[in-house]
């Protein structure tokens, strides 16, 4: 990777640091969902020149759009909310192109029952949920009451008759869980094909508009490192999913399917098309333009005998 150029501003002061070069802030969903595009970091050998910070997708979307990180996931509701402050990098997301395995409702009745009923929202999702009250307002047809709630089955389903899970625990869900309970899985991601024949992005990586500019070397780099490695897990699907399964109740086997089939972590035009569909749908209520543009970061520059 291209040594630092640029000096970056402290989270706390604001004020460009002085004394060493700092590393791009880069954040990290803490679910695995994202093993694969990570994975690849520490086998091309750019781990370490990112400051990497693991957290919960809507901690992650908050701490880039406050500018505590430079660049890293945003949940697609957030970026679009802050579209004018973040440019996409090109190629790369957390979406699907039909069952996703890891985006749910789960219900303990037909969704066609929901009006008026009880529906849990996992607080770590900003999108799943805007899509799931999408999909039962405007596909099924139902006015549930909702609220939000910690992203557990138990406590969610306590208190609804449905819950919108997301990441990890909604894996377990899809896996097994949620049949032993008696109760029914709906994959987000698998309702949004059927219905609009599109796939859904649900997360896609962003950067500072103002970091881009002043580091664009910095950002080339980074973007650079993450497709190597998304692409070298892929590659690598089958060793990715045993390292992931040794500290997992989840097998290797079904790893690997989620990571090589469900999950889609590309951007191009089709997953382009995906959000702008859901933005359009959406923009009503969700602090966003319905037609709002969608930047990418456009290609660096190389330096003249580079
Ligand atoms: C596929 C997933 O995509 C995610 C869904 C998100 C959301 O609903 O806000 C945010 C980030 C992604 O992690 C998942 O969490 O399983």
């Amino acid at each position: 990777m291209a040594a630092p150029e640029a000096r970056t501003p402290d989270a706390r002061t604001r004020e460009p640091r002085q004394d060493t070069p700092v590393r791009p802030r880069v954040g990290h969903i803490q679910f695995l969902n994202c093993v694969p595009l990570y994975w690849g970091l520490a086998r091309t050998g750019n781990l370490l020149d990112l400051d990497l910070t693991k957290d919960t997708p809507e901690k992650l979307s908050d701490q880039l759009v406050d500018g505590a990180l430079d660049i890293g996931p945003i949940t697609c509701v957030e970026y679009l909310r802050n579209a004018e402050d973040l440019l996409v990098l090109p190629d790369i997301a957390v979406g699907s192109d039909g069952p996703v395995m890891s985006c749910l409702i789960v219900s303990k009745v037909p969704l066609a029952d929901l009006d008026g009923r009880r529906v849990a929202l996992g607080s770590t999702s900003r999108t799943s949920v805007r899509l799931a009250r999408l999909l039962l307002e405007e596909r099924e047809g139902v006015r549930p009451d909702y609220f939000s709630c910690p992203p557990d089955l138990g406590s969610m389903l306590a208190e609804a008759d449905a819950a919108v899970l997301i990441g990890d625990p909604a894996l377990r869900a899809y896996l097994g869980q949620a049949a032993d309970l008696g109760l029914t899985v709906h994959d987000l991601g698998e309702m949004w094909k059927e219905w609009t024949g599109l796939p859904f992005v649900f997360a896609v990586w962003a950067v500072r508009r103002e970091f881009a500019e002043r580091a664009p070397e910095m950002t080339a780099a980074v973007h650079r490192a993450f497709l190597e490695s998304r692409d070298l897990s892929l590659v690598e699907a089958t060793k990715v999913a045993e390292q992931a399964a040794r500290w997992e109740t989840i097998g290797a086997d079904v790893l690997e399917r989620y990571f090589s089939e469900a999950l889609d972590f590309s951007l191009g035009e089709r997953q382009l098309a995906g959000v702008t569909e859901f933005a359009r749908r959406v923009a009503h209520d969700s602090g966003f333009a319905p037609d709002v543009a969608v930047r990418l970061l456009e290609p660096a520059a190389l330096p003249l005998g580079s």
